[in-house]
C-alpha cells in the first residue's frame, strides 16, 4: 500500500532526548593500587600531587517516547551529577573515588551507575562526557 511501507506507526517510535550540563570539579590521576613513582610514570602532569580542575561538560541521552519528561530528566541529573560532583574534590568528596581512579571514563561509569537508578528502567542510552575541549568519553553501559 502507498504511504505505509514497513515502517513502524509514529506511536512505535521512539526517539532520544539529549540534555546537557557542566559541573566544575578538581582531581588527580592517582591509583591506590600502584607506587608514587609508577603513578608518576603512568600519569604524569596528571598526578601533580595537589591536583588540577576541570570544567566537565556531560551530555545525557535517553530513549524517549514522551515516556521520559525534560523537566524530571533535569531534576534526575541535579541529584546524580550537579549535587555530589558539581564544585567538589572528586577524590576526596565522592566516596566512590577514594578506590577507583577519578578518570573521565570512571566518572562516565559514575554517572552511568547512578544515573540508572532514577530514570525509568531501560531508558538511558549513553552518557558523554567533554572533560576538556580535546578529550571526550562516551559510555553506553557496556
Ligand atoms: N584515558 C584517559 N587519559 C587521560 C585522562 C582520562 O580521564 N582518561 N585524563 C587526563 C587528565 O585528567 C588531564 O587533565 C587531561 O588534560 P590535558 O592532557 O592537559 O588535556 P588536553 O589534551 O585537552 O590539553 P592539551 O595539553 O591542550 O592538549 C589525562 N589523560
Ligand atoms: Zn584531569
Amino acid at each position: 500500500m502507498a504511504g505505509s511501507s514497513a515502517q513502524s506507526s509514529t506511536a512505535e517510535r521512539i526517539g532520544y532526548i539529549n540534555r546537557i550540563e557542566s559541573f566544575s570539579a578538581c582531581h588527580r590521576l592517582h591509583s591506590i593500587h600502584l607506587s608514587d613513582e609508577e603513578n608518576k610514570e603512568v600519569y604524569g602532569k596528571c598526578n601533580n600531587p595537589n591536583g588540577h580542575g576541570h570544567n566537565y561538560k556531560v551530555e545525557i541521552d535517553a530513549k524517549t517516547g514522551m515516556v521520559m519528561n525534560l523537566t524530571d530528566l533535569k531534576k534526575c541529573i541535579e541529584e546524580v551529577i550537579m549535587i555530589p560532583l558539581d564544585h567538589k574534590n572528586l577524590d576526596k568528596d565522592v566516596p566512590y573515588f577514594t578506590t577507583v581512579v577519578s578518570t573521565t571514563e570512571n566518572v562516565a561509569v559514575y554517572i552511568w551507575d547512578n544515573m540508572v537508578k532514577v530514570l525509568p528502567p531501560g531508558l538511558l542510552h549513553e552518557i558523554k562526557i567533554h572533560e576538556t575541549d580535546k578529550n571526550v568519553v562516551v559510555y553506553r553501559g557496556e
